[in-house]
């Protein structure tokens, strides 16, 4: 993996709360024009991982890097180069997409024109219909791909996303993970966390067990049936266990 590659990056990473251990020697990279699903249980410390690449968490060792700029030195210069999906995505309820994307481009100090902003919807295939509609009647695939279109028109390459398809419906889900490839096919590095083993199975390529704050297992997509979704479940079930 070359450095060039690489956009994010753990290396031994010990994360403690009161002196309680909540990220125990994490370690973890992902490359460009990668989807990493980050796999545990409740407490197992997906969220904290999330917050480690957001510089949220401060590591108490180790080193958390995106796209080679270490956090702990440079966390706005980090920050710069990834875009956060949360579970619910929160925007302006009494503004129609255009205007939320128009809203958070200027706090990000972004460059935007009609025309890039119409890029970036289209591009995240939201229906042309509900542009000029207000957010408060949008469902929650519809947020989603408001908050990935600002990620788009940012030109960010990395997102991290927080349980993406938690409560999304089935064609809501194969839409998205539709978007998730098209976005990897581009250039980015796609890194979320979730407890969905077989959303993770559909799209990722690589996937991590994360066990009581330490990344036990990975395993990678090959050949046709992708992931051995068996073998996916014992371990992940085994995990499950010791969270
Ligand atoms: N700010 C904090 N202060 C103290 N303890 C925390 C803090 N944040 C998280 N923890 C603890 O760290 C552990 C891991 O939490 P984390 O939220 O990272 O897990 P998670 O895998 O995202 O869980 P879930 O799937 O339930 O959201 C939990 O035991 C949690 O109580």
């Amino acid at each position: 993996m070359t450095h060039s590659t690489l956009a994010l990056e753990a290396v031994g990473v010990t994360v403690a709360y009161g002196g309680n251990p909540v990220l125990r020697d994490l370690n973890v990279q992902v490359r460009r024009g990668e989807i990493y699903a980050l796999l545990g249980g409740n407490g197992a410390g997906k969220s904290t991982t999330l917050n480690a690449f957001l510089g949220f968490a401060r590591p108490d060792a180790g080193k958390v890097a995106v796209c080679g700029i270490d956090v702990g030195a440079d966390v706005l210069g980090a920050r710069a180069q990834l875009a956060y999906v949360p579970e619910n995505v929160a925007l302006y309820e009494h503004l129609d997409a255009r205007e939320n994307l128009e809203y958070f481009l200027r706090l990000a100090n972004t460059a935007w024109t009609d025309e890039s902003i119409g890029e970036a919807l289209r591009a995240v295939r939201l229906d042309e219909s509900a542009w000029k509609r207000r957010l408060g009647g949008y469902s929650k695939g519809m947020r989603q791909k408001v908050a990935i279109a600002l990620a788009v028109a940012r030109a960010v390459p990395v997102l991290l996303l927080d349980e993406p398809t938690s409560g999304l419906d089935p064609k809501a889900t194969s839409e998205f993970n539709a978007l998730l490839h098209k976005l990897r096919g581009d250039g980015a590095a796609i890194f979320m966390v979730t407890h969905d083993l077989l959303g993770a199975a559909d799209v990722a390529d690589r996937i991590g067990f994360l066990d009581r704050g330490h990344i036990g297992h990975e395993v990678a997509a090959g050949g046709g049936e992708r992931f051995d979704v068996r073998d996916l479940y014992r371990r992940y079930a085994g995990t499950r266990e010791a969270a």
